[in-house]
């Protein structure tokens, strides 16, 4: 018999692992779980489990591996529950979480109980939430941090990279405090900042409802994550405390500091401060999908003329490239606006630069 592989949590993550989990190892059956059971008979539909239960206790006794998708809290009591049942000596569990110090903690005394857990993070995803986003191929490229601790054995690192190898991620390994540490600055800050802005934008806009209309371009770029799930940062926030207590003093005298020379109308400072974060900026990995970077994209200069954007499709659909997403940026009436194209992979977006090119198209890619 195939062996059994529980996902529980069957939104955009969970959906995605279980995807990419069944095309590497097509003989195991994916069972699926989540609270709310609209997700079970949409991850059903969409073919993403298997079956679903709508009581995980006895799924998971007879697992052979486990996936907690569900927002961190949810999953460290999920964790506290498989302390009281019986979980097979062979079976592996790990979960998503973006922050690992507590659940990984957590672990540890399944870990003494003789049951296997070893942590992950996938360090791709989207402001999406629901089964419904899942993409088999969101972690490709992707940095999977794993967090082993010195009582999980080397084998069962090694076996989870095999039932996940079907991701296409890169994994790498780091210590629970020291992850936390790292995603505090590149992505739990950045979410909070992110949702402070649409608030600050929020409030102006209230007054001056033509704020709202403007608020396009960067702004829109710099806060798409605040479209994010408001129980999944939640979560983040509250298992990542101390480091984002830290993170939030130091950026709060960050804003004084610019404040402050702002008020002595210190021009050279204002410069400096510029151009020190546009060098940092530039310097950043290119192409790589970090949490903050998630997409293969594209962006073409297209004329505001009529049949330009089929024009644009027709070609790559010509050359059997797929087109994951596209969006128009501020395209007015009049001016060059500016095609967004996401493609599946780099490999894609290079491709479809040069038979773009060809065609007279500018192009160019972000860093
Ligand atoms: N969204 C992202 O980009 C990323 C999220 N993560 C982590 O992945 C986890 C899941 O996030 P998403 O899939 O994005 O969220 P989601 O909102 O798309 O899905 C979460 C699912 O968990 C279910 N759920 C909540 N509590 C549950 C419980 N007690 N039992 C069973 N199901 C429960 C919800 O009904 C929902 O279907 C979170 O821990 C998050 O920190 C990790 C990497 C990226
Ligand atoms: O949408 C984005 O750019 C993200 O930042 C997604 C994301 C959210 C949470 C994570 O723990 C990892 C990645």
């Amino acid at each position: 018999m195939g062996k059994q592989v529980l996902v529980i949590g069957l939104g955009l993550i969970g959906g995605s692992l279980a995807l990419s989990i069944k095309k590497e190892h097509p003989e195991c059956t994916i069972i699926g779980y989540d609270l709310d059971e609209e997700a079970c008979k949409l991850a059903l539909s969409l073919q993403v489990i298997d079956r679903y239960v709508t009581d995980y206790k006895e799924a998971a006794s007879t697992a052979d591996f486990i996936v907690l998708a569900t927002p961190v809290q949810s999953a460290i009591a999920i964790l506290d529950e498989f302390l009281t049942i019986e979980i097979k000596d062979s079976c592996l569990i790990t979960d998503v979480g973006s922050t690992k110090k507590d659940i990984v903690a957590k672990g540890e005394e399944l870990m003494a109980k003789g049951v296997s857990f070893l942590g992950g993070h996938p360090m791709a995803g989207s402001h999406k939430t629901g089964v419904a986003a899942s993409n088999e191929r969101l972690f490709e490229n992707a940095f999977y941090i794993i967090t082993p601790t010195a009582s999980i054995p080397f084998s069962k690192v090694i076996q989870l990279q095999n039932w996940l190898r079907g991701t296409g991620a890169r994994f790498i390994e780091l210590e629970p405090e020291a992850h936390d540490l790292y995603t505090g600055m590149v992505s739990h800050l950045p979410h909070i900042i992110a949702s402070a802005l649409v608030q600050e934008a929020g409030k102006l806009g209230k007054e001056h409802p033509i704020v709202t209309e403007l608020a396009a371009g960067g702004f829109r770029d710099i806060t798409r994550i605040a479209s994010s799930s408001p129980s999944m940062w939640r979560d983040i926030l509250l298992h990542n405390k101390e480091v984002l207590l830290t993170m939030l003093e130091k950026w709060e005298m960050s804003m004084k500091d610019i404040r402050s020379i702002l008020a002595q109308e210190d021009a050279e400072a204002i410069y400096a401060f510029f151009d020190e974060a546009k060098q940092l900026r530039d310097a950043l990995p290119a192409g790589k999908k970090g949490a903050l970077m998630p997409f293969n994209d594209l962006f073409v200069d297209i004329p505001d003329h009529p049949g330009v954007i089929s024009d644009v499709t027709g070609i790559l659909a010509e050359e059997k490239i797929s087109i994951t997403n596209i969006r128009i940026i501020e395209a007015r009436e009049d001016i060059m606006g500016v095609l967004q194209l996401s493609f599946r992979s780099k490999e894609d977006v290079q491709l479809a630069k040069k038979i773009l090119q060809e065609n007279m198209y500018d192009t160019y890619e972000t860093s």
